[in-house]
């Protein structure tokens, strides 16, 4: 391998990697059914291509390699690697990952960023995400997170509404930031939200030194029987560290795939990304004293009511090798919950409960749970058949239960509360949040001048009604905030309006070859009127 060029990136160097790692061909080459491919049949031009099995096999298949993307983070990457307890938390919870110091716990990673398709940008300004599937010895936990630490609504209602205002508009097929500040200004909650993805928060520079929130808060049980409820956080542990507008743009423009060359390159050259898992705590007790509501997701736990717990530390060290294989068929759902830690009782939650499945139903197929990635360590159901994968379908064992044939067994959880929180929540928006994150989280005036100048520049696009009732949210937030916000829109309209004024717009044909446009066979024809449009 003389070729071999050290110097290139692991992700340039893939397929040379794999070539050193096999000196020689893999094996021979099959049709999909196992009939070994004979060189002759590989070229279909001119020869009788209904015989020939291989040209159908290859057709029939590369037609039918898509599968929908995510509503929601399409874009994304993984890695496997696990999960060390480092701290002794027994005392908040029994299950089983969380405890014994030392305990090490196989996990896969995804990472995606928030509103973009498959092959869209990682240096867009939008929330990005880590979803993290522990293998416990109890089924697998999944925890969903985002890389800030609010989210940006608690009515379940407006799930869809953020889908359809923040991605591709129907007609123009572009996204459209007047829908976005349409939604917001008519549903002030994710204002919150909007400002940390305004602020430095908003493009990490790549997964590995983002801090994500899995943002509901969790009811965890002890073994004693205590309850307590807390905030899980992922804190990076190369320290947070941001682009800004500008530097994101100028890596756009060259590099679309920024953070997963940048994940997959450092797991390859062993500089494994880690991440300590710490929670925030409320006891019951502390729950009963705190004048704000803790389980609301669109807001902070005030500083001072709180304390938190390390639990462990998280640490990607194996590249996948196949990403259809591994994370585009992973199935993360925040219901996979394990004894010890009861969950979310938000109201948000409760629809989560219901429609990950629904969409890994749709994308992946009811049986996705037997899909490798998805499978758990131990697993022993009453489900049956539907379309494939279905593993090894629990052969013959009793298919109902109860029965007495010894089918498998419920087991008694000693440990298991016995109440249930009931969490209601109030319709009002609370704009405090939002203020106190631009004077106080907002560290310093320079941060707050990028911040605005973040806001300002995706004001520009937006049409003139929407930007007045942005002005005046924001006034209610703060005062100086949106006069500024004003003062800095009015001057990027002004040259904005200079610069299209300096260079008028001219058309211009580039055509170099000739057309049917040249030669044309008819006259063009009127359209016909279709009384449906
Ligand atoms: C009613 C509320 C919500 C709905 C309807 C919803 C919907 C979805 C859907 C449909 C997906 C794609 C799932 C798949 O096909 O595998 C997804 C992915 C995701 N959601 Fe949500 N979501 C909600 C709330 C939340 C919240 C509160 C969080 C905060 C942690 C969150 C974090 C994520 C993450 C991290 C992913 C990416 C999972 C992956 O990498 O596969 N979602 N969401």
């Amino acid at each position: 391998f003389e070729y071999y060029n050290v110097t290139y990136q692991p992700v340039q160097r893939q397929l040379l990697d794999f070539k050193k790692n096999h000196p020689r061909p893999i094996g021979l080459w099959t049709k999909n059914a196992g009939e070994p491919v004979d060189i002759r049949d590989t070229i279909t031009i001119n020869s009788d291509q209904f015989s020939n099995q291989l040209l159908i096999d290859t057709v029939s298949t590369v037609v039918s390699e898509r599968i929908p993307e995510r509503v929601a983070t399409a874009k994304g990457t993984g890695a496997f690697g696990y999960f060390e307890v480092t701290h002794d938390v027994s005392k908040y919870t029994y299950a089983e990952v969380f405890n014994g110091v030392g305990k090490k716990t196989l996990v896969v990673a995804r990472f995606a960023t928030a509103f973009q398709n498959k092959g869209g940008s990682e240096l867009a300004r939008e929330m990005k995400t880590m979803a993290v599937k522990f293998y416990t010895e109890q089924g697998n936990l999944d925890m969903l997170s985002i890389s800030i630490p609010v989210f940006a609504f608690r009515d379940p209602m407006v799930a869809r509404d953020i889908v359809h205002a923040f991605m591709r508009n129907p007609q123009t097929n572009m996204y459209d930031l007047t829908s976005i500040y349409d939604l917001v200004t008519l549903r002030p909650s994710f204002v919150h939200s909007l400002f940390w993805i305004m602020s430095d928060y908003g493009i990490p520079d790549g997964y590995r030194k983002m801090d994500t929130f899995p943002i509901h808060t969790y009811e965890l049980s002890s073994k004693h029987g205590e309850t307590y409820y807390v905030r899980f956080n992922f804190r990076t542990e190369l320290g947070f560290s941001y682009l800004t507008t500008a530097e994101a743009a100028a890596i756009q423009s060259a590099d679309m795939d920024y953070f997963t060359r940048d994940l997959y390159n450092a797991i390859d050259s062993r500089n494994y990304p880690s991440w300590k898992l710490e929670m925030d705590v409320l006891s019951v007790h502390d729950l009963k004293k705190v004048d704000y509501n803790p389980f609301d997701i669109t807001r902070l736990w005030k500083n001072g009511t709180f304390h938190t717990v390390p639990i462990g530390r998280l640490v990607l060290n194996r590249n996948v090798e196949n990403q259809f294989r591994d994370v585009e068929q992973a199935a993360f759902n925040p219901a996979n919950l394990v004894p010890g830690i009861p969950g979310p009782v938000d109201q948000v939650f409760r629809v989560e409960r219901m429609f990950y499945k629904d969409s890994q139903n749709y994308r992946l197929g009811r049986n996705h749970d037997k899909i490798l990635v998805n499978m758990p360590l131990y697993e022993k159901t009453y489900v049956r058949d539907g379309r494939p994968p279905v593993s090894l379908n629990m052969k013959n064992a009793p298919n109902y239960y109860p029965n007495s044939f010894h089918g498998p067994v419920p087991y008694v959880d000693e440990h298991r509360p016995w109440k249930k929180l009931q969490v209601l929540q109030s319709f009002s928006v609370d704009l405090e949040p939002a203020w106190y994150f631009y004077n106080y989280i907002l560290e310093d005036e320079a941060h707050r001048l990028r911040f605005i100048a973040n806001i300002v520049l995706t004001l520009v696009p937006v049409t003139p009604p929407v930007v007045q009732r942005v002005i005046k949210l924001l006034h209610m937030i703060d005062q100086s905030l949106s006069e500024r916000v004003k003062a800095g829109y009015e001057v990027a309209l002004a040259a904005q309006q200079a610069v299209a004024n300096a260079t008028p717009f001219e058309t211009m044909s580039f055509r170099r070859v000739p057309s049917a446009e040249e030669y044309p066979l008819h006259e063009p024809q009127p359209l016909s009127m279709n009384p449906k449009i």
